[in-house]
């Protein structure tokens, strides 16, 4: 039987890197490329299908930062599909960003430069908004919307023969110290980025204990520091292309500057291949690439709490009930 591949973010950087490499890796699955864009989906499509015309490739519509969207989309796939052996959620958001290159020179002369250098730990802020249902953005479209997803997918997730993985795009820039549980949408400070990839962490450890019983496993990725649309709202292009010399040297000391979405999406598609009864979910799976461009996969432990992982998701599926209640006309 076909197996089936679903992929949010696919429209480009990672995510259709993985499109690729997943139809490369098995030209049987059955591909859904879920974008916020129907127009970028179907352009998406047809360039996939360019490179693997026999492949089977879907697309559906779902703007993450949007829960009404959410859920119509689950509707959807669920009309369309019985069973999803993989869900991909890549999609993500850092808007407004912001470097701070005082604090790299300081890195540069503590000895910490390395570690800014791939965690961007005390680099990077971020300005965040409210969306359309007055949660924030980054936390809605890099998490929950992802999580109402899955919630609502789980007749074709769990409890069936086959079992089901979730690959969540996550990120080296998680981080404890950004995240609070009296403000996990992070409304209140500029690390909105940093929190929801931890909170991606946290909800990920919290999916394994509930529900790898009833056959979902889910595995967090980060790709590294990929040139994508993403980086270049960082800097503008002509900096990153002038800089790219720099960073092909960095590689060689930093083994996450992976740099292009193929390279990025190693991770994503090692874990395809591996059967998750012998994953460990308290490990983060890290795309990387050596200094002379020999990807690999490196498990690093997860730094989370389990405690505050539990908590937090108790305050994911009230805000979940919230979100039901209001769109009640929506369900089936
Ligand atoms: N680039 C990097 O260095 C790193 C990236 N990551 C993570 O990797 C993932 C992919 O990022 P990357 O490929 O680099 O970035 P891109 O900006 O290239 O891709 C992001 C993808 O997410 C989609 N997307 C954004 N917002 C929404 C939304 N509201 N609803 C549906 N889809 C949406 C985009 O669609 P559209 O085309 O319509 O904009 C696009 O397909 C993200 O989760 C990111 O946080 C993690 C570590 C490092
Ligand atoms: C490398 C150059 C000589 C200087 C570039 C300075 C900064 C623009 C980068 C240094 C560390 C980078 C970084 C990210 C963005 C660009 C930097 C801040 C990320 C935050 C991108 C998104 C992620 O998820 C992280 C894994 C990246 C961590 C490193």
């Amino acid at each position: 039987m076909e197996r089936v591949v679903l992929v949010t973010g696919a429209s480009g950087g990672v995510g259709l890197a993985l499109c690729r490499r997943l139809l490369g890796e098995d030209g049987r699955i059955h591909l859904c490329l879920a974008c916020r864009n129907a127009q970028k989906a179907e352009a998406t499509r047809d360039l996939v299908l360019q490179e693997y015309p026999a492949a089977q490739v879907s697309t559906v519509e779902v703007d993450l930062g949007n829960l009404a969207s959410v859920l119509r989309a689950a509707q959807e796939l669920r009309c369309r599909f019985q069973h999803l052996d993989f869900v991909y959620l890549n999609a993500g958001i850092m808007p407004n960003p912001h470097v701070n290159f005082k604090a790299l020179w300081k890195g540069l002369l503590t000895g910490r430069l390395l570690h800014m250098l791939t965690t961007a730990e005390g680099v990077m802020t971020q300005t965040d908004r409210l969306n359309g249902d007055g949660l924030q953005e980054v936390f809605t479209t890099n998490l929950f919307g992802h999580f109402i997803l899955i919630r609502q997918l789980e007749s074709l997730l769990c409890g069936n023969e086959k079992p089901s993985r979730l690959i969540w795009t996550s990120s080296s820039n998680a981080r404890e110290s950004a995240f609070s549980l009296s403000d996990y949408q992070h409304a209140k400070g500029q690390e909105s980025y940093s929190s929801s990839k931890y909170a991606t962490d946290l909800t990920s450890v919290v999916l394994n204990r509930k529900f790898n019983k009833q056959g979902l496993y889910s595995s967090v990725v980060c790709p590294g520091l990929v040139m994508s649309n993403m980086t270049f709202k960082i800097l503008p292009v002509f900096l990153w292309v002038l800089l790219m010399p720099i960073m092909f040297l960095i590689r060689f000391f930093a083994k996450t500057y992976t740099l292009t979405p193929y390279n990025g999406a190693e991770a994503h598609v090692w874990l395809f291949k591996q059967k998750p009864e012998y994953l460990d979910p308290l490990v983060k799976y890290h795309s990387c690439t050596s200094g002379l461009g020999k990807n690999f996969v490196e498990p690093r432990k997860l730094d989370v709490d389990e405690e505050t992982a539990e908590k937090f998701y108790q305050k994911l599926l009230e805000l979940e009930g919230q979100t039901l209640e209001k769109y009640g006309d929506l369900l089936d």
